[in-house]
């Protein structure tokens, strides 16, 4: 098969199996082409999609030429009229003749192109494609908003200071979010974040993946809101161990260490991180090394929070605990390691057809099956970088139920620890269901007044999230508890509670965290006539916990999800 065949048959994937853009390139037996070649193939002709369909629709090229489909008219026209060496075939290779012989016309689309794009020269337009500032005309889909490249830097192996005169020599600073929201991706342009330290914004899509830091783990990419909870738990020296609930990948982790490691404590404190799912548990453990936070963290790999004894000996030193539980991940926001391909739209005519020979047929099919003839746009991640969460398009009530009994599971047994001061439960969900709900029902369960948990009021949080302005939502009729609550006390609730919204200005993801703190017996009894809330027993509903954890669990679990996907 020829690089073209081979690189369309790779973006077939109907069931979106294999993993992301790169392994399943590098992992292919049998194809030809070298990977290197199928795979710059791919992302070079999905910087140049957008202006490629333009040229494609207009030459009228998917009319003329019924061999071709919408795929492999992209990846042809790219060689043709942008690769150095044209398209890779023999010249008598049926797909160069395809394409070849509209030369001309597709020549001609170019230059019109590149002068409405208002570009001189074929470099300038190549500039624009490369910074993916070219503009993708009016069939173009609208652009998510831009969402910054967040970058912590990790003082376990360096300081601000020196990655801003090594790996970031030569950039400038801004004081406006705004300016790197808007920047190109080849900006050399930074703003440091006013809320968290150690954080730094970057233009969208800007590629520091290959770089020396964040190969060598000085940097992590970690969004604005994943900071907030890990410096919301304030873990001075007065703190002793901390417990991580839900570590993987392991971004709060290593942020938990470094926050650790700078408030040196007399006996060495470490930060215990659960992670119930052995695959996940494995990248966590690359996390930490790579940030040099083996020293601190201990890892439980492969084990439930859940199942931690809170009065065991093991845990007789631990003060506060971390809790990111899984989620709906309906905060999340499009992913920079993700790419596009927009497909020049297929005339009815070159549906597959059913005549012809059986070798030939075999041949067609393949490329055919491999443009969803209903979609213009294929997205594709490219690398396997650590999420911490992954979207799920399926949240239905009942799955919001079934995840927010789990998440009040969790938050009530992390309340049973007996040394534990503080707490912080975070989601990046935008549901109150999973938000403000859980908290005001884990602050009326029976542990939270036996032990005398509070809310971490905001004058009581530490000054970059005291500051932030958005805070936590009462929606009626989600939260049910609007009886039992008195006004001024729900309130200062949801006053304590931090939200972050998807698409805004701050370029952060939609985020949730809240703080808990612990008080003496006397705060119970002052506690006991506002909160005449739920005990644990009524609180959960045990059967559909097992039902989400198990099928969260199963490996079945992520093929099934994506074949219900594909059957929509
Ligand atoms: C939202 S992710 C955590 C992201 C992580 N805190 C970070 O910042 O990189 C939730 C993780 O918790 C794990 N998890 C869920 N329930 C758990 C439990 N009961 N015990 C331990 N880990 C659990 C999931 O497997 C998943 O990896």
């Amino acid at each position: 098969m020829s690089l073209y065949y081979e690189a369309a048959a790779t973006l077939a994937n109907p069931n979106k199996t294999g993993g992301s853009l790169k392994s399943r390139v590098y992992k292919q037996t049998d194809v030809k082409s070298s990977p290197a070649q199928i795979f710059a193939l791919i992302t070079e002709t999905s910087k140049w999609s957008p202006v490629l369909k333009t040229i494609i629709e207009r030459s009228g090229l998917l009319q003329e030429e019924k061999k071709l489909t919408p795929l492999l008219a992209l990846l042809l026209t790219h060689d043709l009229l942008l690769a150095k060496t044209g398209v890779a075939a023999p010249t008598n290779h049926v797909l160069k003749l395809a394409i070849t012989r509209h030369k001309a016309r597709l020549g001609a689309e170019l230059t019109k192109v590149r002068l409405l794009r208002g570009c001189a020269t074929l470099d300038a337009l190549r500039h624009a494609v490369n910074d993916g500032s070219v503009d993708t005309g009016p069939t173009a889909l609208p652009k998510a908003p831009a969402h910054p490249r967040w970058v912590r830097v990790n003082t376990l192996k360096t300081t601000l200071d020196e990655q801003l005169s090594s790996t970031f020599a030569g950039y400038e600073e801004t004081k406006h979010l705004s300016v790197i929201m808007s920047a190109r991706s080849s900006s050399k342009t930074y703003f440091i974040d006013p809320n968290i330290p150690n954080l730094l914004a970057f233009p969208p899509k800007i590629e520091l993946s290959k770089s020396t830091a964040y190969v060598g783990g000085q940097i992590i990419f970690q969004d604005k809101a994943s900071c907030f909870p890990a410096y919301l738990l304030d873990v001075g020296a007065e703190i002793g161990d901390i417990i991580d609930g839900c570590a993987a990948p392991g971004n709060k982790t290593t942020q938990l260490a470094a926050i650790v490691s700078a408030a040196p404590t007399k006996a060495p404190r470490h930060v215990i991180a659960f992670e119930r799912d052995k695959a996940r548990a494995s990248t966590l453990e690359k996390m930490v090394n790579l940030a040099s936070a083996d020293n601190v963290v201990t890892i439980k790999g492969g084990q439930d929070f859940l199942a931690a004894q809170p009065g065991s000996e093991e845990y007789s030193k631990t003060q506060a605990i971390l809790l990111d539980p899984s989620c709906s991940g309906s905060g999340i926001v499009g992913r920079d390691d993700t790419i596009e391909i927009q497909l020049p739209t297929a005339p009815e005519s070159i549906k597959p057809n059913s005549k012809g020979s059986a070798s030939k047929k075999r041949k067609r099919t393949d490329v055919k099956s491999s443009h969803p003839e209903e979609s213009t746009t294929l997205k594709l991640e490219v690398d396997n970088l650590p999420h911490e969460e992954s979207p799920e398009d399926n949240n239905t009530s009942d799955r919001l139920t079934a995840l927010s009994t789990f998440q009040l599971r969790i938050l009530t047994h992390a309340m049973r620890f007996p040394q534990a001061r503080r707490i912080t439960y975070s989601t990046c969900s935008i549901h109150c269901e999973e938000n403000e709900s859980v908290v005001l029902q884990a602050l009326q369960s029976t542990i939270a007044k036996e032990r005398g948990w509070a809310i971490l009021k905001r004058e009581q949080q530490v000054t970059g999230l005291r500051d932030w302005q958005h805070r936590g939502i009462w929606d009626d009729g989600k939260l049910g508890l609007e009886a039992k609550t008195r006004d001024h006390a729900k309130e200062e609730i949801l006053d304590a509670c931090i939200r972050c919204e998807k698409g805004t200005d701050a370029g952060t993801m939609g985020f949730f965290v809240a703080a808990f703190t612990r008080h003496g017996p006397e705060a119970v009894e002052q506690n006991e006539d506002e909160w005449n809330g739920f005990s644990d027993e009524e609180a959960m509903d045990n059967a559909a916990v097992s039902a989400i954890l198990q099928s969260e669990s199963t490996p079945a679990y992520s093929e099934k999800r994506t074949k219900k996907k594909h059957r929509k």
